[in-house]
């Protein structure tokens, strides 16, 4: 039997200040993602996008919050969590296209409640663990991580009816190379594992994944796969918001998707921070389909 996977888009930008992210689940698609997909022997169902409309600047800020455009994202955060909860019911995969990652808050709402123990591969340059309390910008997508253990403001942390979509203990951020002070006490209070570019240069990306799964086989059910874009160094990656030097090369990002593969773990996925407007001739669109590609089986021979 086919295996079968579904597509869902989230068309969301008012996690950060830099409008044309919500333009990422059209860009992926313009890429050529449904055509590479279906070649490995995946029956693609492609549900479109979440409606998450365009609230006025009015709407940016909302009282006691420093949050931005709160309300609107924990809206859309509730209607993509109910997405996703349909589409792990029915036994098919969920691939998510953000858009910022604010949607991770939605992802991980509508998928972690179908598992004991999720795992989380958080493959980003930033922690994505702030709080109202601790972002220098009040921009929800550098929050995703932190609402999903349960720590922020209570209209995100609530999405799906439960606080808990998941443990410390379960997390693995890959990429790291840019985090607030708030973010580096949270880690070092939760014992989150993070391997960061240091680990990932000493290292070597095989055995930093070899490491990474080693780590959540044997505690985890499922493991969610969130790659922010912007864990690739911005040479590679160039259209997104927050780029940050220095960072995972596409060929050690290959190898690390083909890793995964291997592994057979990975239980959903979501691909994040593609901004078309400020990417090269849709280059950053046409990586994150390669590294579907290599994430789904896609062999060169
Ligand atoms: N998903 C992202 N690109 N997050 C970037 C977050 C940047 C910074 N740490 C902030 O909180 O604003
Ligand atoms: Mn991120
Ligand atoms: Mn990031």
């Amino acid at each position: 039997m086919k295996k079968h996977i579904t597509i869902i888009g989230a068309p969301m930008d008012l996690g950060q200040s830099r409008r044309g992210v919500d333009m990422g689940p059209s860009a992926i698609r313009y890429a050529g993602v449904v055509e590479r997909l279906e070649m490995l022997d995946y029956e693609i169902q492609d549900k479109g996008d979440i409606q998450i409309g365009r609230p006025g600047k009015d709407e940016e800020t909302s009282a006691g919050s420093n949050l931005k455009y709160l309300q609107a994202v924990s809206n859309a955060s509730q209607k993509l969590a109910e997405a996703v909860d349909e589409v792990v019911k029915k036994g098919s995969f969920p691939l998510v296209f953000g858009g910022d990652h604010s949607i991770a808050i939605g992802t991980l709402a509508g998928i972690s409640k179908h598992y004991q123990n999720l795992g989380v591969i958080w493959y980003d340059a930033h922690g994505d663990l702030n709080t109202g309390e601790t972002s220098p910008s009040g921009n929800i997508h550098g929050m995703p991580l932190a609402v999903s253990l349960g720590i922020g403001h209570p209209d995100l942390i609530t999405i799906a009816g439960y606080t808990e979509k998941i443990k410390p203990e379960n997390i693995v951020i890959i990429g790291a190379r840019s985090l607030d002070d708030g973010e580096k006490i949270l880690i070092r209070e939760k014992g989150i594992k993070v391997y960061t570019m240091h680990e990932i240069d000493r290292l070597g990306m095989t055995k930093v994944m070899e490491d990474a799964i080693a780590y959540l086989k044997n505690k985890t059910d499922g493991v969610h796969l969130s790659l922010d874009l912007d864990g690739l160094d911005p040479s590679d990656a160039p259209g997104v918001g927050t780029p940050v030097l220095g960072g995972i090369s596409y060929r050690e990002s290959h190898l690390a998707m083909e890793i995964l593969e291997e592994s057979k773990m990975i239980t959903s996925a979501e691909f994040v921070e593609v901004n078309p407007i400020l990417d090269e001739k849709n280059k950053t669109a046409e990586v994150a389909v390669a590294l579907m590609g290599s994430l789904f089986g896609e062999k060169l021979l």
